[in-house]
């Protein structure tokens, strides 16, 4: 009988509340990884072997070495995929991929070629898009939609729980097949996605204090597990910086760490429910030897249409909303994170 009812919980390590990871393992025997599980792509990939030895953020991660594992399959076809962050190239192969315990033979891309921004600052070594397949480059088939065809869990869902706290351990969990009752209070809000294949929702406005500021005449929210922060237009974060008194320096916004106890709350608007995030939930508050810094986890981001203006909610709106993603029902369930 199945210990876990249909359901597979991976732990996830919390990074300075800015990334999350769990681990997998690729090839046999078992060569071990630390992923994004990322509801923001849709593709596997993880440094390889034969990556350059000029490539910085590939010398210094984990590697998978297909000779090292018979059950590898060649295949050799090119990939490349493009964040707004940065950029991967490498190429195709197939191995067994195992999540949580559960094996399934997956086609990934072993990255040969990783861009130093911003990967040298990454923890984990890769990405595990937690997307839909319309999105995965290559037309590979995504992992959950591997799994989800082997008929073995409970829902066709899949829950994410982060860790405010980083010292608490684990400092989250993937749980695939159901949601899990030790990391959320009252019931889940559920959105319908905007759009077929994309883990986005209409929000209708976004609000600092008890006023409205941006995105009244609605817009889109992608909910992105692999994003740290949360993003919007940039003229927008901008203006909503200023209202804070924040300031924007070389890595991102602060604020004098005096003021962050009147600091007003930011609510998104979002299936005709109100998800509050308070000081507490968007400043990352930092003592450094010349005193404490206090981090302002809001970035401005310009998506270029069609897919954009957008704003992106990430880890810190998951932490504190933990969040369910329905493929059966192409919806996303909200509640109240522990
Ligand atoms: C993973 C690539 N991403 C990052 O934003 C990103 C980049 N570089 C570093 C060093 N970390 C990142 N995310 C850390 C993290 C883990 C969980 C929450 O945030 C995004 C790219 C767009 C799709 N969604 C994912």
């Amino acid at each position: 009988a199945d210990p876990n009812n249909g359901t597979v919980p991976t732990p996830l390590t919390n990074y300075l509340d800015t990334q999350y990871f769990g681990e997998i393992s690729i090839g046999s025997p078992a060569q071990m990884f630390n992923v994004v599980f990322d509801t923001g792509s849709a593709n596997l990939w993880v440094p390889s072997q034969r990556c350059s030895p000029f490539s910085t953020a590939c010398f210094t991660h984990n590697r998978y070495d297909s000779s090292q594992s018979h059950t590898h399959v060649e295949n050799g076809t090119g990939f490349s995929i493009n964040y707004a962050s940065g950029t991967i190239r490498g190429f195709l192969s197939e191995d067994v991929v195992v999540v949580g315990g559960l094996p399934v033979v997956q086609v990934f891309a072993e990255a040969t070629s990783l861009s130093a921004m911003p990967f040298i600052f990454a923890k984990f070594d890769g990405v595990l898009g937690m997307g839909y397949p319309n999105v995965a480059i290559d037309g590979i088939t995504p992992v959950f939609d591997q799994i989800m065809s082997q008929h073995i869990l409970k829902e066709e869902v899949f829950s994410i729980y982060y860790s405010r706290d980083p010292k608490q351990s684990p400092g989250g969990e993937l749980l695939l097949g159901g949601t899990d009752p030790n990391y959320y209070t009252g019931n889940f809000n559920y959105l319908e996605t905007r759009e077929m294949g994309k883990w986005e929702v209409t929000m209708k406005g976004v609000a600092v204090g008890a006023e409205m500021m941006f995105c009244a005449e609605g817009c889109t929210a992608v909910i992105d597990t692999g994003s740290s922060y949360i993003t919007g237009p940039a003229s927008s974060v901008s203006m909503l910086m200023k209202t804070i008194g924040a300031q924007l320096d070389e890595t991102g916004y602060k604020v004098n760490c005096d003021t962050v106890k009147m600091l007003p709350s930011v609510t998104f608007h979002l299936g005709g429910q109100d998800y509050s995030l308070t000081h507490e939930d968007y400043i990352i508050w930092q003592s450094q030897f010349e005193g404490d810094v206090c981090i302002v986890t809001f970035r401005g981001l310009d998506v270029p249409p069609p897919t954009g203006p957008i704003w992106i909610l990430g880890a810190n709106f998951i932490a504190r909303y933990y969040t369910e993603f329905d493929r059966r029902n192409n919806r996303i369930g909200f509640a109240a994170a522990v």
